[in-house]
């Protein structure tokens, strides 16, 4: 059967454990192929192959719910979905998103894009189908990636304590993006090599291969599940939350993979299968790479695995603009360190790795705890640089708000892939921030136009003593290095006036050349605003422009509720003398009785009444007394 033909997952349950292999094998072509053409996440892909139809062939999807936490390994699931003609379209307007997605397939039950959330789903969905009392499988794939965000351990912990039957397979590659870290890594390291589980593992080998194919595996497993069982608890990591283990099992061994999935179907209460695989197999650039160049991919000559897009000479992305700045600052700087919650090479800060591996920090996929490191490392004399993406700081919302811009630390975050990043939707659109972050007193948020100022508010930011965002987005910009760095006023815009201004327009980013530009090829008669601080505002020019009396439009590249247009809407308020905001201002509100504070902040009744009076007083317009 061609891969493209494939409609359901119905059609491989008849197949041998030899078609099987051979239909990986085509898979693993299609997928090179087609991601060649289109871009996508390629390694992780090819590396869950035989994993994914083994899964399909114990399991009824969609009965049978299946969670891929992130959702980028989900390839070879939509393929066996009935969706591989459709891979051409993906990750295009109105085509397959790169993601489990619900209202694309009944074989989605869930959908992600943030990392780690596959384990509270799955337990979720178990307590949810035994309340209801219906009868179904939840597997839940996690990687050893996934499994160092915070989120996964919370599950672990929950799942260990509630014990529902639910099945969480292990997808151990030994590789997030670029090479895992931290000590869950290590402990995992000990559990592959450990001689205990590769004896186990001889013997799982040993049992499968003499015994018979099929579905009737149960029986000849009988010693090797009496061998597992005894090996059970004594499974470090998983034991400590209370939960079974098999494993580790080859996770390219299709007959393997079938057998030890039969059983974990047949286990009672929550079960962990280690599953051990290849991080882009079969395709033998994928397979070398430890620095995560072929985990996401844009289109690509499959022969050289050389890219097709054509990148300007002059040009650079913005994540390496900011490394680059970094590296030079944090060679005059020594208290500068840099951090990166997994995201070293999407983030370009490898080379800062090389020459300062010392002041270096990748601590997983753990934007919670990277946060509050941050401000830990600031505490203690450190100026930290932690890049993040604007869609997983989401993640530590609590602690850049509780944490650096409550102590109001020296923090400076490079707030990545902000506004529309594309290909990657919904969970990945790094248009919230602003919004999300403009409430929190303390914090500084800048984002600059192009590359020199972009140098330079990295270089205000580490002059400054306090919590300090600029954020940039994906995609390149014409790159100069600055041959001296100049210090900004925060909270300082800039006007670009082109011919007679007949209106303001007020923007930020990389538009504000773009717009300058367009009103000179077409005379149009502007005032160019580059809001470059989104907080603190620039409120003198503001009062300035407003006095103008021309138009004004405030162009946001972000949502609108609550950024740019809001701040901007707020201050001008006080040019509206029948509107008057009462609410607490722009910081954090220490401990008192409530009644004290709130006479304080000048939110209690006495303060609102007193705004009356004053209005009681004030002369009314007609338009008011029709009201
Ligand atoms: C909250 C969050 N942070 C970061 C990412 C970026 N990210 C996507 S996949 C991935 C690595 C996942 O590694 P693993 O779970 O081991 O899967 P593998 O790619 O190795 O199969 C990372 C860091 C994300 N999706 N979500
Ligand atoms: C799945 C995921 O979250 C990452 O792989 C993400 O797609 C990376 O995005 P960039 O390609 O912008 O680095
Ligand atoms: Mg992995």
């Amino acid at each position: 059967m061609r891969v493209e033909d494939i409609r359901s997952p119905e059609q491989i349950k008849s197949m041998s454990v030899k078609e099987l292999r051979e239909f990986a094998t085509d898979i693993r072509e299609f997928l090179i192929r087609s991601i060649s053409q289109t871009g996508g996440h390629l390694s992780s892909n090819l590396g869950i192959v035989e994993l994914t139809l083994a899964m399909h062939y114990v399991f009824d999807s969609p009965t049978d719910k299946m969670i891929f936490d992130v959702g980028h390994q989900s390839y070879v699931h939509k393929i066996l979905t009935g969706r591989a003609h459709k891979f051409a379209t993906l990750r295009k307007k109105n085509g397959l998103s790169g993601f489990q997605k619900r209202k694309e397939s009944e074989h989605d039950c869930w959908e992600a894009g943030h990392s780690s959330t596959s384990l509270s789903a799955g337990l979720g969905m178990a307590i949810a189908r035994d309340l209801k009392g219906e009868h179904y499988e939840v597997i839940s794939v996690i990687g050893d990636g996934a499994l160092t965000g915070g989120m996964a351990l919370e599950a672990l912990n929950d799942i260990g304590a509630l014990h529902k039957k639910m099945i969480i397979i292990f997808n151990d590659n030994a590789m997030s993006i670029s090479k895992n870290h931290g000590a869950v890594e290590k402990r995992i390291t000990n559990l592959r090599s450990s001689p205990l589980y590769r004896t186990v593992k001889k013997d799982v080998k040993t049992n499968l291969n003499h015994s018979k194919t099929g579905l009737n595996v149960l029986n000849s497993l009988t010693h090797i599940r009496d061998s597992l069982k005894e090996n059970l608890v004594k499974a470090p990591l998983f034991k400590e939350f209370g939960l079974d283990y098999l494993g580790p099992v080859d996770g390219h061994d299709i007959k393997a993979l079938i057998k030890v999935l039969e059983t974990a179907k047949e286990h009672d209460g929550p079960i962990v299968v280690h599953v051990v695989t290849k991080k882009g197999k079969g395709y033998p650039f994928a397979e070398q790479d430890k620095l995560g160049k072929w985990h996401g991919v844009s289109p690509f000559d499959p022969k050289t695995g050389q890219s097709l897009i054509k990148l300007c000479t002059d040009e650079l992305s913005w994540s390496e603009v900011i490394s680059k700045t970094l590296i030079r600052l944090a060679f005059k700087h020594p208290e500068i360190v840099a951090i990166t919650p997994a995201m070293a090479n999407g983030s370009k800060l490898l080379e800062f790795a090389r020459l300062f591996p010392d002041r270096f920090f990748d601590c997983g996929i753990a934007e919670e705890h990277a946060m509050t490191m941050a401000a830990g490392m600031a505490q203690g004399g450190l100026h930290p640089f932690l890049s993040i993406y604007s869609s997983f700081l989401q993640r530590a919302y609590d602690q850049i708000n509780h944490d650096v811009a409550r102590m109001d630390l020296p923090v400076v975050i490079g707030i990545d892939r902000a506004g529309l990043v594309g290909d990657d939707g919904a969970t990945h659109q790094g248009v919230f921030d602003i919004a999300f972050l403009r409430s929190i007193p303390n914090l500084i948020l800048s984002q600059p136009k192009d590359a020199k100022e972009a140098q330079n508010l990295l270089y205000t930011a580490f002059m400054t003593n306090a919590p300090f965002c600029i954020r940039y987005p994906r995609g390149t910009i014409p790159y100069q290095k600055n041959e001296e760095f100049e210090r900004i006023k925060i909270g300082s815009w800039t006007c670009h006036i082109v011919g007679m201004p007949e209106t303001i327009l007020i923007t930020y980013g990389p538009d504000v050349d773009r717009i300058i530009q367009k009103a000179k090829e077409n005379s149009i008669g502007l005032m160019v605003v580059n809001a470059r601080f989104f907080k603190p505002l620039d409120t003198k020019l503001l009062d300035t422009l407003i006095k103008e009396k021309l138009p004004i439009i405030i162009y946001e590249t972000d949502i609108k509720a609550g950024g740019l247009s809001s701040a901007i809407l707020e201050f001008m308020s006080k040019y509206d003398e029948r509107i008057k905001i009462i609410g607490i201002g722009d910081h954090f509100v220490d401990h008192g009785s409530i009644r004290i504070l709130r006479k304080e902040e000048g939110i209690d009744m006495e303060s609102v009444f007193k705004e009356l009076e004053h209005y009681e007083h004030a002369p009314r317009s007609s338009s008011d007394r029709s009201l």
